[in-house]
């Protein structure tokens, strides 16, 4: 959909912001720009749109080079969300939303219902449709910069540090519903982000630019975390890498057993079979809260709540969240080994990597219940088949 050859930017004060960048970045997919401050990401996504101009080279958006077409047209067919929102702050939301459909001449009537139906899209209500932008929060606001670079449904979204300015759990939400949009509405967008975790959890592709505008590597997630280029690409990646390319596979393929018997911790069920917490023999110790995980939750979640159950053993639950049966500590490690090694050799995504690092988050897990029975509990390792080996 958009493809970059040997583009070249340098500013008129000398200062080269991409250097000799070729890159393509296909359609229906997220391709994120990261890097470090300087180092051209926004120069590039704002080359695509023209609001900068290369110096040499060629931009192709849909197979046509930018440079032919019209800059203001270009811009209005083309989404683009920046951090802060950038919205007009005398209008009002639902005007907001309609200024490209009203620019392209839709009438007043049609772009207001359009912006209308946008705002419950990206999950506002329609009473904010109303407001002025200072009179919501920096997430709705954002959420609002959404809906307008959406509002004449372009085939390709630009998106420069969107969610940069608020906190992380709004973050997270954010992220939640681009990806949920992005399921329905398939577009391709180019995505810039200082934050390594964000760009894993986005990207289907992500491109690493070092100072000078220079692209270092552009690859998977997954094959980004198990094969950075160079140590520049790893030091960027983080000493973590290893335990972020487990936020990328799922818990599907962990096997299962049953809940165990006769041990030192038994897991308390609901009187829906939902888990609830962790129970010492010891009738004095208090319970620990279990956090069961379903099949689309992510290796890392699993390892994580391994390591933080007093048991070792992770309680799986079905999508009604009822208990399925529990995993122990030392299958789930050696999931993550093999995603490893996945990594390593293979050239895409782990198995359900894509769906994976989306559902983790987007998944809520279920509420504690009350009502409790119990399930007999016994550390249980469970064998490669998914049969449970009990200790003596
Ligand atoms: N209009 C301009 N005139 C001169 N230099 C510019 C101009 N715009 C950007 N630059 C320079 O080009 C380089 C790349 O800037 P750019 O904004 O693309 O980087 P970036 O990776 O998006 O940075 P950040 O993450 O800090 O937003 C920087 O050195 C910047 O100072």
């Amino acid at each position: 959909m958009i493809q970059f050859d040997t583009v070249h930017k340098r500013f008129p004060n000398g200062t080269t912001a991409v250097h000799d960048l070729t890159l393509e970045m296909p359609e229906g997919g997220v391709t994120v720009l990261v890097g470090s401050s300087g180092c051209g990401k926004t120069t590039t996504l704002r080359m695509i749109n023209r609001m900068v101009d290369p110096t040499s080279g060629t931009i192709r958006v849909g197979g046509k080079d930018v440079l032919e077409q019209d800059a203001a047209e270009l811009r209005r067919s083309i989404g683009y969300v920046i951090q802060q929102s950038g919205l007009f702050p005398h209008r009002t939301v639902l005007d907001n939303i309609a200024t490209v459909p009203l620019l392209l001449g839709w009438g007043r009537k049609k772009a207001r219902a359009r912006a209308a139906e946008l705002l419950e899209t990206v999950g506002l209500a329609a009473d904010a449709g109303k407001r002025y932008p200072h009179q919501l929060s920096g997430g709705q606001q954002q959420r609002v910069g959404v809906a307008r670079a959406l509002a004449a449904d372009p085939p390709v979204l630009l998106m420069d540090e969107p969610f940069g300015a608020v906190d992380p759990v709004v973050r997270t939400q954010l992220q939640d519903e681009l990806l949920r949009l992005q399921r329905e509405l398939n577009k391709t967008i180019v995505f810039v982000t200082h934050d390594i975790d964000e760009a894993v959890r986005l990207g289907d592709r992500i491109a690493v630019f070092r100072t000078g505008g220079h692209l270092v590597q552009c690859a998977s997630p997954a094959e980004l975390l198990a094969r950075p280029a160079d140590d520049f690409v790893a030091d960027f990646l983080g000493a973590e890498r290893g335990l972020k390319l487990l936020s990328l596979t799922t818990l599907a393929d962990v096997p299962q057993a049953p809940a165990p018997e006769g041990g030192a911790w038994t897991l308390r069920l609901d009187a829906t079979g939902a888990p609830v917490a962790w129970r010492h023999k010891d009738a004095e110790a208090a319970d620990i809260p279990v956090r069961p995980l379903r099949d689309t939750d992510s290796l890392l979640s699993a390892l994580n709540e391994s390591i933080a159950a007093p048991s070792g053993l992770v309680a799986r639950v079905d999508a009604a969240g009822v208990l399925t049966g529990v995993s122990s500590r030392d299958d789930i490690h050696e999931h993550a080994g093999s995603a490893h090694e996945q990594g390593r050799g293979g050239s895409s995504a782990p198995e359900g990597a894509r769906g994976t690092a989306r559902a983790t988050k987007a998944d809520p897990h279920p509420e504690d219940g009350t009502g409790d029975t119990e399930a007999d509990a016994t550390p249980v390792k469970t064998g490669p088949a998914g049969t449970a080996e009990r200790p003596a």
